[in-house]
């Protein structure tokens, strides 16, 4: 079975992400690359990362309304990624839409409330400050929208998997005991996560900062 592990690629520089994809791929299961690399090299360096012979994530969080996304994401069919996010808070019509438009095989999963943000964040953007109670929402309404699964923190995912037991659940804010959160408010280890019911780990700086990122891929396997 491949290793559940996603490195977040997230660099501007394609020497550099080239760099780092072929020193981890044979520790991880995938690469992710982000609006960071995105922006700056597009489909050709989506598609010169994805020669390195591992399953891309697409994480470009598209939200934006309906039309407009089944748009972009019927444009990404050139490199046809394993995995594309959108926002469930975009609605329903829109990851309708966007599922509709994507490439047979490839998981449109939607983001529910970013790993960043706490509750207080929630409230201070309007939504009641109950980060638990916002996933399940949008877990629901990915679920109902025909969607392939949600982004969720380790903190949450047990219970959204309850609301649907055979989706995709991607788990971002992965640190090993005792790591640096940088700007993650909602975190847990990886072995928790996967406890937890996440189907895969996006684990970025924890790889990529590292000194050896290689090594640092492998110690986390190992704790898998
Ligand atoms: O809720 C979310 C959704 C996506 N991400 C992305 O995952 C990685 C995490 O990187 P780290 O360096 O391990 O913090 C990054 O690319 C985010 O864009 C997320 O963190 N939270």
């Amino acid at each position: 079975m491949s290793s559940p592990i996603y490195v977040a690629i997230d660099t501007p520089d394609l020497a550099r992400a080239k760099l780092l994809a072929a020193r981890v791929r044979n520790h991880v299961g995938g690469l992710k690359l982000g609006l960071e690399f995105f922006a700056a090299h597009g489909q050709a360096g989506v598609r010169e990362i994805a020669a390195i012979g591992l399953p891309i994530f697409l994480d470009l969080k598209l939200h934006d309304i309906p039309n407009t996304v089944a748009s972009a994401v019927q444009a990404l069919h050139g490199v046809a990624p394993a995995i594309l996010t959108v926002h469930a808070a975009g609605g329903r019509a829109m990851m309708e839409d966007a599922k509709a438009a994507a490439p047979l095989g490839t998981k449109v999963v939607a983001v529910t409330v970013l790993t960043s943000l706490d509750a207080s964040d929630l409230g201070s953007i309007g939504v009641a400050p109950d980060t638990h109670a916002q996933v399940e929402r949008l877990t629901a309404l990915a679920r109902d929208a025909g969607l392939d699964g949600v982004v969720c923190s380790g903190n949450e995912v047990a219970a959204a998997r309850k609301l649907w037991p055979k989706g995709f659940f991607v788990v971002p804010g992965v640190r090993p005991a005792g790591g640096d959160l940088g700007d993650q408010k909602r975190v847990m280890t990886p072995r928790q996560a996967l406890d937890n019911g996440a189907s895969i780990l996006v684990i970025g700086r924890p790889i990529t900062k590292a000194e050896d990122p290689d090594a640092a891929a492998r110690a986390i396997a190992a704790t898998l």
